[in-house]
């Protein structure tokens, strides 16, 4: 069994005619251990569908699809053990550190809160887990007295990570963890993600608008266009040799290490993308695309085989046989 389950996610905003469909129909697998990127532009429906996830979505959001945790199905459970799973089987981590943590609290209080809440610890016994926490995510136990003003950008970063693993949650979502960061910091803070996943077998869904830091990161990439994937499969594979005209164009938007001539002119992609609430008819790339075909304007393409890895693309190109359901469960 994968540690998630996404099938046919679907988040709407609004009603009526201005409704937003922010997310249509997204098929994705995670095992437990491994890590998934999701890139995409702005307003793809990135951040919808990590909020989804652990249904944090404003009440105007309307859901459908299933998300199973461990099994569990996310969207149907009851509020008290969502409460519970939001912890203890899931946690998120936004970008921007101080707005999520509490100015007026000392950073060892705030770690130690969930633990007290939701694992029912001593008081000196989650305070103690709170000194393990801050020297795993590579701080000093002494800091734990010190108030969020008083440490830099990625050492609160850094706490909002000690905090997400406080309960050992079988899952994390990190939604642009390092974009407020400079380049430094967020490399330290992508290792040390990458670090903790690895040792303590934690499945991680990362999003970024960043794809060489998603493709360096993470095992398996998808790339999201106006609230569906667009490609999916092995991080490497999606970045280097895209199947998708958009993947191909979010590419080459990056610099590529190695490469002087991508540092010296990384192309950027015509247009913009399109508004959620009006969508194109056909494939929703099909104005931006450099290798349309008249049906394109036409008819929508399923996730179609790509090559191996199970990787998918939905694009009247790919010559391989459409797909229904999450790459992850395919061989
Ligand atoms: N609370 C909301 N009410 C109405 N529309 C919303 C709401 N939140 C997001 N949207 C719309 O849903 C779409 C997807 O937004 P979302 O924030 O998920 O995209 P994103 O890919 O995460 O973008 P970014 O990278 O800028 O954070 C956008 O068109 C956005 O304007």
């Amino acid at each position: 069994m994968s540690l998630l389950e996404i099938r046919g996610l679907r988040v709407t905003y609004g009603r009526g005619p201005s409704a937003v469909p922010a997310v249509r129909g997204v098929d994705l697998t995670l095992a437990a251990g491994t890590t998934l990127g999701i890139a995409g532009e702005s307003g793809c429906g990135k951040s919808t569908l990590a909020l989804a996830l652990l249904r944090l979505l404003p009440s105007s959001a309307r859901l459908a699809g299933t998300v199973l945790l461990d099994g569990e199905d996310v969207l149907g459970m009851r509020w008290g053990r969502l409460r519970t799973v939001r912890w203890a089987g899931a946690s998120i981590v936004f970008q921007g550190a101080m707005h999520s943590l509490n100015a007026v609290h000392r950073i060892g209080d705030q770690i130690a809160e969930p633990l007290l809440v939701h694992r029912r610890e001593t008081a000196a016994g989650a305070r103690r887990r709170a000194a393990e926490l801050l020297e795993q995510v590579g701080l000093p136990a002494s800091r734990a007295g010190a108030y969020p003003h008083e440490l830099s950008g990625g050492q609160r970063q850094r706490v909002m990570i000690a905090m997400a693993l406080a309960c050992a949650p079988r899952l994390i979502v990190a939604d642009e963890p390092t974009t407020a960061l400079d380049v430094m910091i967020q490399a330290q803070i992508l290792r040390l993600i990458e670090r903790l996943v690895a040792e303590q077998g934690i499945g991680l869904v990362l999003i970024s608008h960043d794809l060489a830091v998603l493709a360096d990161t993470c095992d398996r990439l998808a790339v999201m266009y106006a609230g569906r994937v667009v490609e999916e499969g092995p991080a490497r594979t999606v970045y280097d040799a895209a199947a998708h005209p958009y993947g191909r164009a979010l590419s080459a938007a990056f610099p590529r290490v190695g490469d002087p001539a991508s540092r010296r002119a990384p192309r950027g992609l015509p247009g913009d993308p399109p508004d959620p609430a009006a969508l194109p008819d056909g494939c929703t790339f099909h104005p931006r695309c450099p290798v349309a075909l008249a049906g394109c304007a036409e008819e929508d393409q399923p996730l179609r085989a790509a090559g191996p890895g199970a990787h998918l693309a939905a694009c009247v190109h790919v010559a391989g046989a459409p797909v229904d359901g999450p790459a992850g469960g395919r061989p």
